[in-house]
């Protein structure tokens, strides 16, 4: 069987301007997965409110980090896949789970270089329901519809694995090694609490509390929260990071539910007003750089941080075209395609 790869990241709009940002933040956040309430509670939030105002206030946010060649997560992703082609002979294609790079043209790329079994791969290292899930789900339901003949296997999320770790930990170094900091801060993407709870497998594990992510539980293996801390954990403990000058927050909020804790742009507000001075932020939830890392963070966290007094806040670029991160994931490729010959 002719094997393939098919890299799939989020999407952004077309262009940073309100008419493109509608339509994209219209199909994200009526997607069940992003915005779990029932279809006609969802149509009121996302159409009746949100789009009102949201996408001029986005797209004034996505003009501050376009660039000449487009949307960074876009372009960086571009990039990625690229490099990767360059490493493997299996044909590589990209596609976005919102936006008009459809896992279906992804597909239907690789299908009209006669693969018939694909390696997907969500770019997200943890696990949630609005991310990998959505993705693998929208796969699913195209293979049966437009290529019931297709094999499709998934990479799960890499958020524990040793070499993913190694990476992560490494570029950290490297980026803050003439950066001194006090304090490093993993802020990672926000999802409501309910979207931990609706994923417990075993329905009674996931408290949110102190405790519940650093129990052993099979509850993590969908567990967006304990993934999100088991990257800092890992990696605090790979960099000898000492208690007390690291730790995680929650970044993005949208609507008035309750979500993961502590928030970002708090977290940030509280080291500055204690009298941090410098600072550095890492966001291991995102492999490309976007709008939620170079705005959000670099812009309006260190903006955050400088009005509360601190002075130097240092953000650590995602993985991006790394590299290290593009033998990472090609060797993972390799790996499948070994794997799977051997047990065709
Ligand atoms: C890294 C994983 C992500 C999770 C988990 C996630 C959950 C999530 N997001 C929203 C709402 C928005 N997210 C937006 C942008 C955005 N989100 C992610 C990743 C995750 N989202 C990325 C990579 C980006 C940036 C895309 C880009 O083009 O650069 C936006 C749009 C921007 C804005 O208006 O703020 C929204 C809205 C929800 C509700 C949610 C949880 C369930
Ligand atoms: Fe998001
Ligand atoms: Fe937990």
């Amino acid at each position: 069987m002719k094997k393939g790869v098919l890299l799939v990241n989020l999407g952004s709009p077309e262009s940073p301007t309100p008419e493109d940002v509608k339509p994209y933040l219209s199909e994200f956040l009526m997607d069940e997965r992003v915005i779990d309430v029932p279809l006609w509670a969802r149509t009121l939030i996302v159409k009746g409110i949100i789009l009102n105002t949201r996408p001029k206030a986005s797209a004034e946010a996505y003009k501050k980090i376009w660039w000449d060649e487009g949307s960074p997560l876009i372009v960086i992703s571009e990039r990625l896949q690229k490099k990767i082609q360059q490493q493997t002979e299996l044909p590589v294609a990209l596609a976005m789970r919102y936006g008009s790079m459809t896992i279906k043209k992804g597909l239907q790329e690789l299908v009209d270089k006669g693969v018939e079994d694909v390696f997907l791969m969500p770019l997200y290292p943890q696990f949630a329901m609005a991310t990998t899930e959505t993705i693998l789900v929208l796969a699913e339901e195209i293979r049966k519809e437009h290529f019931p003949n297709l094999k499709i296997s998934d990479l799960k999320a890499f958020y524990n694995r040793e070499d993913y770790i190694d990476v992560l930990s490494n570029s950290i170094a490297r980026h803050l090694e003439n950066n001194p900091y006090e304090h490093l801060l993993f802020s990672y993407h926000g999802v409501p609490e309910r979207h931990i709870r609706k994923r417990d497998i075993t329905k009674s594990h996931c408290k949110i509390d102190k405790s519940c992510c650093i129990t052993p539980s099979p509850a993590h293996e969908f567990c967006y929260r304990h993934q999100c801390l088991e990257v800092t954990r890992l990696v605090a403990e790979k960099l000898n990071l000492a208690p007390g000058t690291y730790s995680s927050s929650f970044q993005s909020r949208l609507g008035f539910d309750p979500w993961l804790q502590p928030p970002t742009d708090l977290t940030i507000e509280r080291f500055g007003k204690q009298g941090v001075k410098k600072m550095a932020v890492v966001t291991p939830a995102f492999v490309s750089d976007c709008l939620e890392t170079l705005e959000e963070i670099a812009m309006e966290g260190e903006e955050i941080f400088h009005e509360m007094g601190g002075k130097d806040f240092t953000t650590v670029p995602c993985l991006n075209d790394d590299a290290e991160f593009v033998a990472l994931l090609s060797n993972w490729i390799n790996d499948w395609a070994i794997s799977e010959t051997v047990t065709a």
